[in-house]
């Protein structure tokens, strides 16, 4: 189970009947006298799901006699692991009314991902469903709880992900997301050997219409339908995923990605008790990270409170003649990456300025004893990169990203114009630096999103930043460490 999933412990099954009178009816004691339900009755599944929904997400769902009862601690799986996703790719810098959008194909009639997607992280959703029975339901359960603002549900006709990305713009969402019909044709759908063999049911009573869990061919079949789809809309969506419930389909599925031109992708596992399931992720987009970036951290301790500590790591990069994207203020208890409060920097690097500092620093200290105008004259030789302190004002520290972006750019050195040119020609590094502070404790996490140095050169800048600082903090008197005090 995924580690943040909040059912990695056994319930307490006497607790949530408590509140949740309808469930007590389920409970029975084991040998042991510990209160029990019995995951083979349909009916006391569904009072489970109900309560957990209600009791976890104030989630309040009706889930029809006959249809699939969803299990919540495998759905919260699957959200956790998109979860991640976007956290890898720093949730695609959103902000404001810029929110993350998804796709979950096939809602079915509890609509549950498109519903704990939007209770849980605002995630704005599109759930498309083709039984109009279930469309029904899905909308109710939809209006039941307030989201008509964040859900949408579409009925869609004989199409997986054609008929919903048809006016589609670029990056139009973030993921999709599916847990396909299971089962090729009705006599898979009986808990016989083919179903056991292949897709093992979860251990608990088989629930839903025939209609919800059958697509012809199966989910091989629904799911290549779906890559050949995503290579049509490749560029309306950022990430694709699929739920998998027969392992030995990845071999098909790899073909299939292979076959449209994909090289981003992933596999991931889902498991719940006795139930695994996979997850399956790719992308158009070869920058899209679908694994964990590689990250450096650096923890400081005894930061003086009069420093503005994030500025003057900022205006550290800055005198580096990197090229910033983005400026980021976040405040994410809830984040996947722990990064607490503080700021996110997306900058560019073209030209190694950070390493050798130390033997120019010393020579510039051997010049100035030596002569002032010979220094100056040896220095400009050393092609030492022009350096400009830069005051950040307030405005910059607090200011909405987009503005940020504009405004950090401004701040750079002529020098350092920004071009696509210069860009696409010698990236070095490309990353993001989360700063962190809390109270005399500061962070500095760098995550690499790409450049030819990889993950030696966030050491590098890492080691320069903790150098920088280490001997700033003895000599308090710099000209940096001052501008930069509160
Ligand atoms: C296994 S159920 C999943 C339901 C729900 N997402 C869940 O996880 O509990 C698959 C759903 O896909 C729907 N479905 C089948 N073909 C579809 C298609 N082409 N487009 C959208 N939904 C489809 C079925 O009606 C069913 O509700």
């Amino acid at each position: 189970m995924h580690e943040r999933n909040i059912y990695r412990n056994p319930h307490n099954f006497a607790e949530l009947a408590k509140k949740h009178t309808f469930l007590t009816p389920y409970l029975s004691l084991n040998s042991n006298g510990v209160p029990k339900i019995n995951f083979k009755d349909q009916e006391a599944l569904r009072a489970l799901t109900k309560a957990l929904l209600l009791e976890d997400f104030q989630l309040n769902v009706d889930i029809p006699e006959d249809v699939l009862v969803p299990t919540v601690p495998l759905r919260l799986n699957y959200i956790l692991w998109l979860e991640d996703l976007l956290a890898w790719n720093n949730g695609f810098e959103k902000s404001g009314n810029d929110i993350i959008s998804g796709i979950d194909v096939g809602t079915g009639a509890t609509a549950i991902y498109a519903l704990l997607a939007a209770k849980k992280n605002q995630w704005r959703m599109v759930g498309t469903e083709i039984e109009p029975e279930s469309v029904m339901l899905a909308r109710s359960n939809v209006k039941q709880n307030n989201l008509e603002q964040l859900i949408q549900i579409i009925h869609v006709k004989d199409s997986v992900l054609d008929q919903v990305l048809e006016n589609s713009v670029s990056n139009q969402y973030d993921f999709t997301m599916c847990n396909p019909p299971f089962f090729g044709n009705e006599d898979e759908t009986d808990s016989g050997a083919k179903s056991r063999k292949d897709r093992p049911l979860p251990s608990g009573a088989k629930t839903g219409t025939s209609n919800e869990l059958i697509y012809d061919g199966g989910e091989l079949e629904f799911i290549c339908k779906m890559i050949e789809d995503s290579q049509k809309r490749k560029c309306s969506v950022r990430i694709f995923t699929t739920m998998v419930g027969i392992k030995r389909d990845f071999k098909e599925l790899l073909l299939k990605l292979k076959s449209v031109g994909v090289k981003n992708f992933t596999t991931t596992e889902f498991t719940q008790g006795k139930t695994m399931r996979w997850g399956l992720a790719w992308s158009f987009d070869d920058k899209i990270h679908l694994t964990p970036p590689a990250q450096v951290t650096q923890e400081f301790e005894n930061v003086p409170t009069c420093l503005n500590f994030e500025n003057y790591i900022f205006s550290h990069l800055q005198n580096l003649n990197f090229y910033f994207l983005k400026r980021m203020s976040c405040a994410s208890e809830d984040s996947n990456v722990d990064i607490g409060i503080g700021q996110t920097i997306h900058f560019i690097a073209t030209e190694n300025t950070w390493t050798g500092q130390r033997r120019r620093r010393r020579e510039m200290e051997r010049l100035r004893n030596f002569s002032s105008t010979a220094a100056t004259a040896i220095v400009n030789n050393d092609k030492e990169p022009p350096r400009k302190i830069v005051k950040l004002s307030e405005e910059v520290s607090s200011a909405p990203q987009q503005e940020d972006s504009i405004k950090s750019m401004e701040c750079q050195e002529e020098s350092s114009e920004f071009t696509a040119t210069t860009l696409s020609s010698n990236i070095l590094l490309e990353s993001y630096v989360q700063l962190v502070r809390d109270g005399r404790h500061a962070r500095i996490n760098m995550s690499l999103l790409g450049g030819s140095l990889g993950k030696d050169g966030l050491n590098q800048i890492m080691t320069y930043l903790r150098n920088s600082y280490t001997r700033d903090s003895k000599n308090p008197s710099t000209e940096l460490y001052q501008l930069l005090k509160y």
